[in-house]
């Protein structure tokens, strides 16, 4: 089964529907799922054994904070993740996911921390589907972080949602975990692993969109594709 890639706007409308009166959900229950599918897809690639230390680099937005739901459930799953958070917005939805992390004695390091700190993976969830045009401070220098395994959530950040990296960002993970649908940049994905996450589409829903999901598999939170 192939899914449909989704443009920018279909992918913001289908996030508002869901959020919609239509779709029922609050923001903290797709974005608790969103990033426990990461989280578990993770698990699946990278076992704690051998690849244990997790940089979660967070954006300003909402799949920065799909970024730290991921961060806590891998902690919870036995991981050592550090968050790398430089904008951190006032709003009570994202104070609140710092606060669980803080909580769990996550570590937030700043960026010279980072830059010397050694990671086994590197999840980047500073951009999803609202990115536009090119990289602003103070998210430059974090781009520039290789060298490690990476897992891009949603979309590869700096990449255009639709055209994929025309910035020249350079930013080729290892894994893609897209989220409720891939997006058209997902054709220029050249990593190994591919996987979907986000199990909460009514298949009403998906019938309307036409987004042709693949099942998954028992109870997993994630598919490959
Ligand atoms: N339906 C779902 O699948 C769900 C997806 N989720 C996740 O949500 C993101 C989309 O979240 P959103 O808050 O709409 O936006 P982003 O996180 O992608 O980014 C918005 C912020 O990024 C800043 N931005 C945009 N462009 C740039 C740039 N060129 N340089 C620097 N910063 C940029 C933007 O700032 P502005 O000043 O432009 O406003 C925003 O602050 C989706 O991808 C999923 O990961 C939900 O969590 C669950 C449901
Ligand atoms: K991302």
């Amino acid at each position: 089964m192939v899914p449909k890639l989704l443009t920018q706007r279909i992918a913001q409308e289908i996030d508002q529907e869901l959020m919609s009166s239509s779709g029922g959900f609050a923001v903290e229950q797709l974005m608790e799922l969103a990033g426990f599918s990461v989280a578990q897809a993770i698990t699946k690639r990278y076992p704690k054994d051998s690849k244990r230390r997790v940089l979660v680099c967070c954006g300003p937005g909402n799949n920065g904070g799909d970024g730290l739901v991921a961060a806590r459930h891998l902690f919870h799953f036995g991981y050592e993740p550090t968050i790398y958070y430089p904008k951190q917005p006032q709003k009570g939805l994202y104070q609140n996911l710092v606060k669980q992390c803080r909580n769990l004695t996550i570590p937030f390091a700043d960026f010279d921390q980072v830059h010397a700190s050694p990671f086994d993976v590197i999840v980047d969830a500073l951009f999803g589907f609202s990115f536009k045009g090119e990289v602003r401070d103070p998210y430059k220098e974090v781009m520039q972080v290789k060298g490690h395994v990476g897992d891009d959530l949603d979309i590869p950040s700096g990449w255009d949602v639709e055209q994929g990296d025309i910035n020249n960002v350079g930013l080729n993970p290892e894994m893609l975990v897209s989220l409720t649908a891939p997006k058209l940049c997902a054709k220029f994905f050249a990593g190994k692993y591919h996987y979907l996450g986000g199990r909460f589409v009514a298949p009403s829903f998906a019938q309307k969109y036409g987004l042709n999901l693949p099942e998954y598999p028992g109870t997993d939170q994630c598919v490959q594709l």
